[in-house]
């Protein structure tokens, strides 16, 4: 069996026993029920992933920068050349970008994974060499990847979860980098909700507003150069009927980057080890639509870190039935938001398993 039908084989919806357990836990720890909010629900999904009240905690915790570029960048949709991709990922192994500086306050560690950088600088020691091809296709003349190409890719990040967690990480952290690949991740929400084009198109890196329209038509033909168009959403329905998800692998490759096959690989990898994946901005939430198009159960290990100004980050968030633990209108990628959410969602299990029930600690509970 191939290594993605293994994994696709290998996921299975949350315990339902232990979350019970860590439902009741919560209602009996030394706390108004409920106070906790978001971070009580989260410790649940936790729970009902491990299988075990209380889960173990998310903790290493390991950042993965899946790095690629767009052959979709000759349509003028980033102020920023090409190069920067890979003049980034050198500055990722040198510990030189915001990732690194966040990843050390968390505790975390960095890999960094050419998946489908076109040209690199000579780099650091430490990269993960896994380059699929030097850069995706423009997808407005053709598909950007081939199944194959786009296949091997999600293996790659399946791989880099599996490593990872058989290296003794507990908690996996999704990060990119790739010069115009807010138009792929525009195009794939697009394709995977019906949401149309202009309500998923954003600045990226920051582009003016002609640019943006520009952009926008670029994901509007590239969708329907591909047969991606979906129906007018209903009315008080930003989605409508998503063409992309008949064929989950066919739209990534149309219409998606290296990075972001992979980092749908990186999440599948993650739910069939059963450890939590805490998803950054906008290509990990396109990613995301993917792995979930494959696997729905994938998504009992996705926590949503953080919501990026990208609007159609908000949009994929909304379809995956996803709640953002952070909204500090990042929009930098690289893994940043992840790494910011990763205390939160190690303190929603210590908070399960540490603090005393009104039992054992002797508090009068309310009337
Ligand atoms: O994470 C996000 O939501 C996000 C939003 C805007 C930009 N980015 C990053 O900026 C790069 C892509 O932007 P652009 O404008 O070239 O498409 C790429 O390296 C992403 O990591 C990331
Ligand atoms: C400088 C720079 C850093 C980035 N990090 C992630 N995407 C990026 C895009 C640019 C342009």
């Amino acid at each position: 069996m191939s290594l993605l039908n293994e994994t696709l084989a290998a996921i299975s919806p949350a315990d339902a026993e232990a979350a019970a357990q860590a439902r009741d836990r919560q209602a009996r720890m030394t706390k108004p029920a409920g106070s906790l909010g978001v971070l009580e629900d989260l410790s649940v999904r936790l729970a009902g992933l491990a299988g075990v009240c209380p889960p173990p905690l998310p903790e290493p915790a390991a950042v993965a920068v899946f790095a690629g570029d767009h052959g979709v960048h000759a349509q003028g949709v980033t102020p920023w050349p090409q190069e920067v991709t890979g003049q980034m990922v050198a500055n990722f192994l040198a510990g030189g970008a915001v990732v690194n500086a966040f990843a050390t306050q968390v505790g975390a560690s960095v890999t960094v994974v050419d998946v489908g950088v076109g040209t690199l600088p000579p780099a650091g020691d430490g990269l993960l060499d896994r380059n699929i091809r030097r850069g995706t296709r423009d997808m407005t003349v053709e598909p950007a990847m081939t199944r194959d190409e786009a296949v091997a890719a999600i293996e790659v990040g399946i791989a880099v979860a599996r490593d990872l967690v058989a290296a003794g990480n507990r908690a996996l952290l999704t990060g990119d980098m790739g010069i115009a690949n807010t138009t792929a991740s525009a195009a794939l929400v697009a394709a995977f909700t019906g949401a149309d084009a202009g309500a998923v198109t954003g600045a990226g890196t920051g582009v003016d507003a002609e640019t943006l329209r520009h952009k926008t038509d670029i994901v509007r033909r590239a969708l329907a150069r591909h047969g991606l168009v979906g129906d007018a959403p209903a009315a008080g329905s930003a989605t409508g009927t998503a063409p992309g998800a008949a064929d989950p692998i066919e739209t990534l490759a149309a219409v998606g980057g290296l990075e972001h096959a992979a980092i749908a690989g990186f999440v599948l990898g993650a739910a069939a080890e059963r450890v939590p994946v805490i998803l950054d901005g906008v290509i990990a939430g396109s990613s995301a639509l993917v792995a979930a198009a494959l696997a729905p159960a994938c998504l009992d290990a996705a926590v949503a870190g953080h919501r990026s100004t990208e609007p159609g980050h908000g949009v994929a968030l909304a379809h995956l039935g996803l709640t953002p633990l952070v909204d500090l209108s990042l929009r930098l990628g690289e893994g940043t938001g992840a790494v910011l959410a990763l205390p939160l969602v190690q303190a929603s299990v210590r908070a399960l398993r540490d603090v005393a029930t009104f039992d054992s600690a002797g508090v009068t509970e309310k009337q």
